[in-house]
């Protein structure tokens, strides 16, 4: 569909469709509070603001193009965690999605949007098996004080097969040296840096002073925290249900930013990745089956326990 035959059909008060970097196609979602950019490339929210304050980063170097993930804001990996039989990531991060609807309830003050993707020559290629056939949904939905996010894989084949899911998002914080995550004491994870190493979590609460790249298991009972000193700000991190089990922790640092070519130097500084995912124990689906995972994202104050 071009842009102007998407705006004619999903344009009003609450949702505009524009051309966005690159030329690709970008949809704002706006309410009384807040406001959210998501790309069709890769269904990727690249901003979420609550007021003026912007609680997601995406890198000043991103390269916007297609079949190109982009680099910040909230990439999908699926259905293949890191690296493996497929490309880095999967493929739901670098194709184009669809917009499936569209709600918007004034009076909640809440704005919904459902893209999605179905199996495409390209998704069987990165699969290498041609009978893997699914419709995955992502729907956003912004609210006046949190966002919440929900990715549905549903197996519409014939074959069996299981995937491994992460929402992995770049949160913007004033300076990482000033900001640190709570909630995840207790609990073992596999540490990236440290050949796949399993550790468990001894501090009450984490400050990133080196590269960081960890797959906290099976973590998400409860609600997490970041925590921005500088800003006296946090986010309230959570799985409502539990669906999405796992939470990846990842800063570059100085030497793994300075060899990525979408990202700046110096912007390590000002991010840090918290991942709610299923990572350790993939998804199986039965031809059929239908997995939900859920996951909210609360923007607060230090004082407040919401704005
Ligand atoms: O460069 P990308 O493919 O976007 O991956 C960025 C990062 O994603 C995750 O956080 C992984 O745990 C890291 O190992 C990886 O470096």
């Amino acid at each position: 569909m071009s842009l102007e035959e998407l705006q004619k059909k999903w344009n009003c008060k609450n949702v505009s469709i524009v051309k966005g970097e690159g030329g690709l196609t970008k949809v704002v979602l706006t309410n009384r509070q807040s406001s959210l950019e998501v790309y069709l490339m890769g269904a990727t929210i690249t901003a979420y603001k609550v007021g003026s304050r912007d609680v997601i980063f995406t890198s000043k170097q991103s390269k916007f193009e297609s079949l190109k993930a982009i680099r910040g804001g909230v990439p999908l990996i699926y259905p293949q965690f890191g690296p493996g039989k497929m490309q880095q990531h999967g493929f739901a991060r670098n194709v184009d999605w669809e917009v499936l609807s569209t709600l918007v309830k004034e009076q909640e003050d809440l704005v919904q949007l459902n893209l999605s993707i179905h199996e495409s020559e390209y998704t069987q290629k990165v699969c290498g098996d041609a009978d893997i056939k699914f419709q995955c949904t992502f729907t956003i939905k912004l609210n006046v004080d949190r966002l919440e996010l929900q990715y549905e894989s549903k197996n519409t084949g014939q074959k069996a097969y299981d995937f491994q899911l992460a929402l992995h998002t770049y949160y913007q914080i004033a300076s990482i040296h000033k900001a640190h995550v709570t909630g995840l004491k207790g609990f073992e994870y596999i540490d990236k840096t440290r050949q796949m190493a399993l550790t468990k979590e001894t501090a009450d609460s984490i400050q990133i002073t080196e590269e960081t790249d960890r797959v906290y298991k099976n973590c998400t009972t409860s609600p997490l925290e970041l925590v921005d000193t500088v800003n006296q700000t946090k986010v309230i991190l959570h799985s409502p249900d539990n669906s999405l089990k796992d939470v990846v922790v990842w800063n570059p640092w100085i030497e793994k930013a300075k060899a990525m070519s979408d990202f700046g130097d110096l912007e390590y500084l000002e991010m840090i990745c918290i991942e709610y995912g299923n990572i350790d124990k993939p998804i199986v689906l039965q031809p059929g089956q239908t997995f939900t995972g859920r996951h909210t994202i609360q923007p607060t104050s230090i004082q407040q326990s919401s704005l």
